[in-house]
């Protein structure tokens, strides 16, 4: 046997062996600097997760990155490093530092992390991804279709799908011995909703009791998204591979997701209509500014109100249903005072609702143990330094609100795990005295907050006054216990069927 194949074996050991030496330096350097010299090291947190991104990825994958955040803003308090470049905050002041109007000395208004709201390469930047000049100009654009006018001439839709939805349960009770999921039932109701609102065209839930292939296509790529928004900070030469992890099928989601939105609003543009659904309001107002909207972003925005307008309230809405059934004492009381004070379907209106204290307070209580957006407002310092609650933030900083984990935290309420309506109450029992009820924002704020929360709130109130006035909530099944507790998230809360025992 000749020398030669051992030299070239040994050659080629070599090539292997440099590149992951000088991998591992650079490894173990990076951790060095981030542990014991970054500028953020003085913020409290673990070292692991000071030292590298890593662990934050593993629980991204899991699903339980904001219960993992939670269980250290539990340890650490209210301001926590979770990753190198990434501070969370539970605190009321983080509201109007990070996220509020502009103020001088550096508070309020920081953008939106780029590497978080990530807009595909050539892709229509939306009103959720735009930067602050775009965003201000299809803000502007857009906010008509959410006017308090606008909102009153939609009343008519709410209480059609409202109405549809009831008795879509009372139909179903009777087919299955009394047990509906309401998690299927209350999303067949806000996208059917939402997609009149939004393209003209229903998306046939309440109709057929069959979930549209395109919302199923939709919402599998948001989860897609929040897979790729982790791999595309890895190393470089890790992307590739990790990209191709992702089965093919749901990369190509995406596109079929844009193209079928995309002609369907189309379609209600070609169509015309004198309702006073949201395209109504775009195309009316497009002369107004110095630059209206495109085709192109008048379709990404309808497709964008079906993602960020469904999902949200029929998330909170079916949380407040389970909350509710874990308390019945407030089922019972919410449900005695609703039939005392409104006789009749016909009178619940917005208006009347609006007005209904304590269906106001129990609402509020199911956005603060369950928020349909628990931690996904993430802002970035950029170039410059902040000053966030207090405390001198540097440069390229991530900053992250747990909306999740700031409602729960005992700093901020008393029995904060406990589902009490009355705390928000106006004769609140004193022991809520101290409550920060600033730290309560499930909308956010400032001038990205969510536009459509006035419709939000006209729905959540209209659901669920019809749903205890013409409906008996009994029990949950024993498959629906525990039922916040053992979700995952991904973006958006996974949410498993709530099946619960009604009559009607
Ligand atoms: C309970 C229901 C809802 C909750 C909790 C909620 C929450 C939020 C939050 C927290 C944001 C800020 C997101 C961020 O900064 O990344 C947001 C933005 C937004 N929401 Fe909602 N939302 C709800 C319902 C709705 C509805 C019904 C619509 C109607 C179409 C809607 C449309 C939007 C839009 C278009 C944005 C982007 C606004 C902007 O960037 O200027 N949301 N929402």
């Amino acid at each position: 046997m000749g020398v030669l194949p051992i030299i070239h074996g040994l050659t080629w050991l070599s090539g292997l062996v440099y590149p992951a030496g000088a991998v591992l330096s650079y490894t173990i350097i990076k951790i060095v600097y981030n542990v014991f010299f970054h500028p953020l090291r003085s913020y409290p947190g673990p070292w692991y997760r000071a030292a590298s991104r890593l662990p934050y990825t593993i629980s991204v994958f899991r699903g339980d990155v904001t219960h993992r955040v939670q269980q250290l803003h539990q340890k650490y308090g209210q301001v926590v490093r979770i990753t190198p470049d990434t501070l969370s905050y539970t605190c009321s002041q983080a509201w109007p530092d990070v996220y509020g109007l502009k103020q001088s000395q550096r508070r309020g208004n920081l953008p939106k992390d780029p590497k978080f709201y990530i807009n595909p390469p050539g892709a229509i930047e939306t009103i959720s991804t735009a930067n602050d000049a775009n965003h201000r100009r299809l803000r502007r654009l857009q906010a008509h279709a959410f006017s308090e006018k606008a909102l009153s001439l939609q009343e008519s839709y709410l209480q059609r799908y409202t109405d549809q939805f009831v008795l879509c349960l009372r139909n179903e009770a009777k087919r299955s011995n009394g047990v509906v999921d309401v998690v299927k039932f209350v999303n067949f109701l806000t996208t059917d909703l939402i997609g009149d609102l939004s393209f003209g065209e229903t998306f046939g839930g309440l109709d057929t009791g069959k979930v549209h292939p395109w919302l199923e296509n939709l919402f599998t790529t948001l989860k897609t998204f929040t897979f790729m928004r982790e791999i595309l900070r890895l190393p470089s030469f890790i992307v590739g591979a990790a990209m191709a992890c992702i089965p093919k099928a749901m990369r190509e989601h995406r596109s079929a997701a844009v193209s079928f939105g995309a002609e369907a609003a189309k379609r209600r543009i070609e169509r015309g209509s004198d309702k006073p659904d949201f395209m109504s309001y775009i195309l009316r107002h497009q002369d107004e500014q110095e630059k209206g909207m495109s085709q192109a972003e008048i379709e990404m925005a309808s497709i964008t109100f079906i993602v960020a307008g469904s999902e949200t309230t029929a998330t909170m809405i079916s949380g407040t249903v389970y909350l509710l059934l874990c308390n019945p004492s407030i089922l019972r009381k919410l449900t005695s005072v609703i039939r005392a004070d409104f006789r009749t379907q016909s009178d619940l209106t917005n208006v009347n609702l609006q007005q209904h204290e304590y269906l106001n307070a129990v609402l509020k209580e199911g956005l603060r143990l369950y928020p349909p957006a628990p931690d996904t407002l993430i802002r970035t310092t950029a170039n410059k330094s902040a000053i966030i609650a207090g405390r001198v933030v540097p440069p390229h900083t991530s900053l992250t609100m747990n909306v999740w984990a700031a409602h729960r935290d005992s700093a901020n309420f008393n029995k904060p795990l406990e589902f009490v309506p009355e705390r928000w109450m106006r004769n609140a029992p004193p022991e809520f005295d101290n409550d920060d009820k600033a730290v309560f924002k499930p909308f956010s704020v400032g001038p990205r907050d969510c536009i459509g929360k006035n419709l939000a709130w006209a729905e959540m109130r209209m659901i669920l006054a019809k749903l205890v006035l013409s409906i008996d909530l009994i029990s949950l099944q024993p498959d629906s216990e525990q039922w916040i507790e053992r979700q995952k998230i991904y973006s958006l809360w996974e949410k498993p069927p709530l099946n619960v025992k009604i009559s009607c």
